[in-house]
């Protein structure tokens, strides 16, 4: 097994590493076969698909996490019940029945006030994202605070797929230890093996939602494992998720805590090494396949838009990924060559125009054309 070749957490004392490697094991079995690269990943055979799903269930179960619920057929599917996170839709949220003073409600708006509109459109869009994505898993990266788990969770929810937590896996792996103990105790360049390890037995994994910590993406290796995926990036302004962590509360988030540190200047301080850590990793943000914006319309302004609407930008943001990316390869596929009145043609030259009857259809009539 991958874990037992390859000591997984390699600066542990000897019976926590006993526990982690054992954990480690449990949580993420070991591949059966190398897996391409996203872009040319083949669509793992069913078989091997549902074996993943079930080792990912099975992994969440032994480190404790709750497993995803049981994949029902996708027409009994019901909108995920989110009303007690938004308010309802309030007059003139329909925009029929807004008053003539009242300007119409933006789109935007709209996603954040009606909660039935926005249900809608999360269903609509995952009906059609879901045979898209093929399984395909989504890594999500951002800054400390920007939502990464909590919007991960309700991802993973709503394509039903199994939920890790980079973060959350390392705590398990070292019983009674948070990740603020294990920086104390081991250091920060011990925690970033144990996120690199994380990352790359998740790797060969189909049909997963992982939220990475913040710092996960200054490790060129880690970009290797989540390109194994598509890699979504939660970006927020650092007084937005100062405001966050800071509600929070800093202790739990080793890098915005220290000494001097006090309920008066928490706010502050977070913002402060917030805006320079976010400085110092943007060029790593920017990697991403897709950029999900944090930002609040109207009431939202100050708390940044509400974590379903968030989770919706990004399943759109992936859609649109994937549909750029099928048409940009298309027209790779298609050229047109000088000569041939403007007519396309398939990758290869005419003889790969087309296949059958009317391949030959349409050689016949390049050939008279020329
Ligand atoms: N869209 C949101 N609106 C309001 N609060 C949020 C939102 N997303 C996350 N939070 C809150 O912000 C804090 C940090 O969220 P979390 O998901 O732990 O972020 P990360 O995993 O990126 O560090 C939590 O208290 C969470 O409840
Ligand atoms: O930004 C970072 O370097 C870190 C972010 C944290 O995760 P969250 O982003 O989930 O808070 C956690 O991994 C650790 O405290 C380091």
């Amino acid at each position: 097994m991958l874990a037992s070749r390859q000591p997984a957490l390699t600066r542990a004392p000897t019976g926590q590493r006993r526990a982690a490697a054992a954990a480690a094991a449990a949580a993420v079995p070991a591949p059966r076969a190398p897996r391409a690269p996203l872009a040319a990943a083949p669509v793992a055979p069913p078989r091997l698909a549902a074996a993943a799903r079930r080792t990912a269930a099975s992994a969440l179960a032994a480190a404790g996490l709750a497993a995803p619920p049981a994949r029902p057929p996708r027409r009994q599917r019901q909108p995920p019940r989110l009303w007690l996170l938004l308010p309802r839709a309030g007059p003139g949220a329909d925009g029929a029945a807004a008053s003539d003073e009242e300007p119409p409600m933006s789109e935007e708006e709209r996603l954040s006030v009606d909660f039935d509109y926005l249900s809608n459109k999360i269903k609509d869009t995952t009906d059609v994202l879901d045979p898209e994505l093929k399984g395909c898993s989504i890594y999500i990266i951002g800054m400390m605070g920007s939502g990464k788990s909590t919007v991960g969770r309700m991802l993973a929810n709503t394509l039903r797929y199994a939920f890790f937590d980079t973060d959350g896996v390392i705590e398990k792996a070292h019983p009674g230890m948070s990740v603020a103990d294990i920086f104390r105790e081991y250091g920060e360049e011990y925690f970033r093996k144990c996120e690199s390890q994380v990352l790359k037995e998740l790797a060969p994994y189909k049909n997963l939602v992982v939220s990475t910590g913040g710092g996960a993406v200054t490790n060129p290796m880690n970009w290797s494992y989540m390109h194994n995926g598509i890699v979504a990036w939660l970006e927020g302004a650092p007084e937005l998720l100062a405001r966050r962590v800071v509600a929070e509360g800093v202790e739990k988030r080793p890098l915005l805590y220290g000494d001097g540190v006090t309920a008066d200047n928490a706010f502050g301080v977070a913002n402060a090494k917030l805006t320079a850590l976010l400085e110092a990793r943007e060029k790593y943000y920017e990697n991403a396949d897709v950029r999900v914006p944090l930002s609040g319309v109207a009431a939202d302004e100050d708390r940044g838009a509400p974590a379903a609407v968030v989770m919706y930008r990004l399943l759109t943001r992936v859609l649109d990924k994937i549909e750029a990316t099928k048409a940009e390869r298309e027209a790779r596929r298609t050229f047109t060559i000088e000569g041939l009145a403007g007519k396309p043609v398939a990758a290869g030259g005419p003889a790969a125009a087309g296949e059958g009857e009317e391949g030959r259809r349409q050689q016949r009539q390049q050939r008279a054309e020329e």
